[in-house]
C-alpha cells in the first residue's frame, strides 16, 4: 500500500524504512534531464528531458508539474532525493521550491564543486559550471586514461580531464584543466538570422536530426568515419544547406583541432601518462555532431546525470542528508 508522501511529515517516516530514490537532474539553459538510481530490485525508471520554455508565463508551474508527473511512482515508493547540477538557477531555485511545497519530505539538494572529487586547475574554479565538472567526473570513471569531454548543449563546451598525477594530487582526484567554450547548434542558428537581414529562421537541427540529415546525407556514417566521406555536400550549393555546414562545422572543427590540442598539453603536463586519451561527446546535440566528427570519439548520452548517479551510489555528497 502507498501512502501520499505528502501527507506524513518528515518524522513519521522511520529512518531507513523505505530508502529514498535518487533522482538525478541536469538542468541546463533548454532542458532539463532527469534520471534515477537502478537498484537491484526494481525496474529501471525511464529518463526523461523536459524541455524549458523561454515564452511561456506559466513555466515555472508547468515544468514542476511536468517533472512531478514523471516522478509519481517514485513517490509512491517512498522518498525522493534530487540531486541536482544546475547552471540555470532562475529555473532551478522556483522548481525547488515548488517540489518541495508539494512534496515536504522530499530533498533537493544542489551540488557544488566540493561534491565532484575533481582537481579543478583553472583560474576561478568556482566560477567553472557544475555540469563541466560533473561530466568530467564521469568521463574520468569510463576512461581512467584521461578524456577529452564534449558537451554539445545551448552552448558546447570541450573540457580536458586527466588522471590524477603521481604524488602531485594528494587526494587522488583526476584533474580538471578547463577548456573551451562556444555556441550551440541553436544558438548559432539563432544569431545567424537575428544579426542579419538576409539569414532565415532554421529549424533546430537536432529536433529532426534523422529525417533533416537522412534527407541530405545518404552517407550518413558511423562514429568512426574516414575524413573523406562528407555527410553535407562542402561547399554547400544554397543559403540553409551553408548554415548547417557552416554550423556544424564550426562546432565539428573546433572539437577535431582542440582534441589534438589537449592531447599535446596532457602529454606535456604529465609525462608519464599511459593510454590514448578519450574524446566523449554528450548533450541535446550529441547525435547530430557525432555524424560528421573525423575522429573516432565515444557517445554518451546524459553524462552529467551519470556523473550525478555514481556519486549518489556511493553516498559521497559532502551535503548529502542521511539515507
Ligand atoms: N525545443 C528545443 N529547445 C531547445 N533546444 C532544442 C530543442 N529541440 C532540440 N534542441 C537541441 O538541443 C540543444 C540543447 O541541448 P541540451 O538539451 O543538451 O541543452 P542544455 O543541457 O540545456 O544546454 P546547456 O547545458 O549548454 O545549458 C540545442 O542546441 C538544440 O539543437
Ligand atoms: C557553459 C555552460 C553554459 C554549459 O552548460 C555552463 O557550464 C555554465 O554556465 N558555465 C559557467 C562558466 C564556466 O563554466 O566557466
Ligand atoms: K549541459
Amino acid at each position: 500500500m502507498t501512502t501520499p508522501p505528502n501527507q506524513v511529515a518528515p518524522n513519521q517516516v522511520a529512518p531507513n524504512q523505505v530508502a529514498p530514490n535518487q533522482v538525478a537532474l541536469d538542468i541546463g539553459n533548454s532542458a532539463i534531464k532527469a534520471s534515477v538510481l537502478a537498484t537491484a530490485d526494481d525496474d529501471q525508471h525511464p529518463d526523461q528531458t523536459f524541455l524549458i520554455s523561454a515564452t511561456d508565463q506559466n513555466a515555472d508551474q508547468d515544468l514542476a508539474a511536468r517533472l512531478l508527473d514523471w516522478a509519481a511512482p517514485l513517490f509512491d515508493q517512498g522518498d525522493v532525493n534530487f540531486w541536482v547540477s544546475s547552471v540555470n538557477r532562475a529555473v532551478s531555485v522556483p522548481l525547488g521550491v515548488t517540489i518541495i511545497e508539494r512534496h515536504p519530505t522530499a530533498c533537493w539538494n544542489e551540488l557544488s564543486r566540493t561534491d565532484v572529487p575533481l582537481s579543478v586547475q583553472v583560474d576561478y574554479p568556482d566560477r567553472v559550471g557544475i555540469d563541466r565538472l560533473l561530466s568530467a567526473h564521469a568521463a574520468a570513471i569510463e576512461f581512467p586514461a584521461g578524456a577529452i569531454v564534449v558537451d554539445s548543449g545551448s552552448a558546447v563546451t570541450i573540457d580536458l580531464v586527466t588522471p590524477a598525477r603521481l604524488n602531485a594530487e594528494p587526494d587522488g582526484h583526476p584533474v580538471f584543466h578547463g577548456g573551451a567554450i562556444l555556441p550551440g547548434v541553436r544558438m548559432q542558428f539563432a544569431a545567424l538570422a537575428g544579426g542579419t537581414e538576409n539569414l532565415p529562421a532554421m529549424a533546430s537541427a537536432s529536433v529532426a536530426p534523422a529525417t533533416d540529415l537522412a534527407a541530405m546525407s545518404p552517407a550518413a556514417k558511423p562514429t568512426t568515419a574516414s575524413p573523406s566521406v562528407g555527410a553535407f555536400s562542402a561547399p554547400a550549393k544554397e543559403t540553409e544547406s551553408a548554415i548547417r555546414l557552416g554550423v556544424i562545422s564550426s562546432i565539428a572543427g573546433a572539437v577535431e583541432r582542440l582534441a589534438g590540442d589537449y592531447a599535446k598539453f596532457a602529454a606535456a603536463v604529465e609525462p608519464d601518462l599511459g593510454g590514448k586519451i578519450a574524446v566523449v561527446i554528450s548533450g541535446g546535440d550529441a547525435d547530430l555532431i557525432s555524424r560528421h566528427l573525423r575522429i573516432s570519439h565515444i557517445v554518451k548520452h546524459n553524462l552529467v546525470c551519470r556523473g550525478i548517479l555514481d556519486l549518489a551510489g556511493r553516498h559521497c555528497f559532502r551535503s548529502a542528508p542521511p539515507l
